[in-house]
């Protein structure tokens, strides 16, 4: 999840959205999540099962947003939940072994409670405002970022306004890996975007080391 491209078809200027999560797995995406907010429940399965075969071949995971019956219709290589989602232990007993969860952190609270859990990854969402999500908590930004680094066991994600000013510092300041919408979907080129990211995420961990 170093380059972890969320997806949102508004946010792809009327492009296709197959077209877009190729262009950015070439360019050097490591993950997908399938983000499907007004999908009827048959269309999601079916957009979810042609995404799985789409990456298959990059051997890069399909995670599902929100909605595990998904996960398994596709068999997608996990789930991402939030703090308003199915709750984490029903969701691990409700999907096969082998499959993954990964899980947004808005508060200290929910970084502490998640210690226990077993995480892919925690997201803090949202590092930074975005009008990608109006509906999110108050931002966590780098000061956020330092204690959620320094209390949490598990690879750290952050989402929310990610671009190709602030990838690099978000690294240098303790993010295992970036998730972004706009910055690949509504760019000209989602694979050189990508590849961009790609780079500047490889600058932080250079400097970390
Ligand atoms: C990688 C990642 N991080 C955070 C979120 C937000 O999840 P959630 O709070 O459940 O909000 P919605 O995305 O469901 O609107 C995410 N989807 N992915
Ligand atoms: C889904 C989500 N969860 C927290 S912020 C966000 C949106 C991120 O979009 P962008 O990368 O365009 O800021
Ligand atoms: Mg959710």
């Amino acid at each position: 999840m170093e380059l972890y491209l969320v997806t949102d078809e508004a946010a792809c200027l009327g492009r296709d959205l197959f077209w877009v999560v190729e262009e950015a797995v070439k360019g050097g995406v490591t993950m997908v999540q399938l983000r499907e907010k007004s999908l009827d429940t048959r269309a999601f399965v079916e957009r979810a099962k042609r995404l799985k075969e789409l990456l298959k071949p990059y051997q890069v995971p399909l995670i599902i947003n929100d909605r595990v019956d998904v996960v398994l219709a596709s068999d997608a290589d996990g789930v991402h939940i939030g703090q308003s989602d199915m709750p984490y232990e029903t969701v691990r007993a409700l999907l096969p072994p082998g499959k993954i969860i990964g899980l947004s952190a808005e508060t200290p609270e929910h970084v502490v409670e998640a210690e226990q859990w077993d995480l892919a990854y925690l997201a803090l969402s949202p590092l930074y405002a975005t009008p990608s999500k109006t509906d999110h908590a108050e931002p966590w930004g780098l000061t956020g970022l330092h204690w959620v680094r320094a209390n949490s066991r598990h690879p750290l994600v952050v989402i929310g306004g990610l671009n190709q000013q602030n990838t690099t510092e978000a690294i240098e300041n303790g993010a295992n890996g970036i998730a972004v919408i706009s910055a690949i979907c509504s760019a000209e080129s989602p694979r050189t975007a990508a590849a961009q990211l790609k780079n500047r995420i490889q600058a932080g961990q250079a400097k970390t080391v």
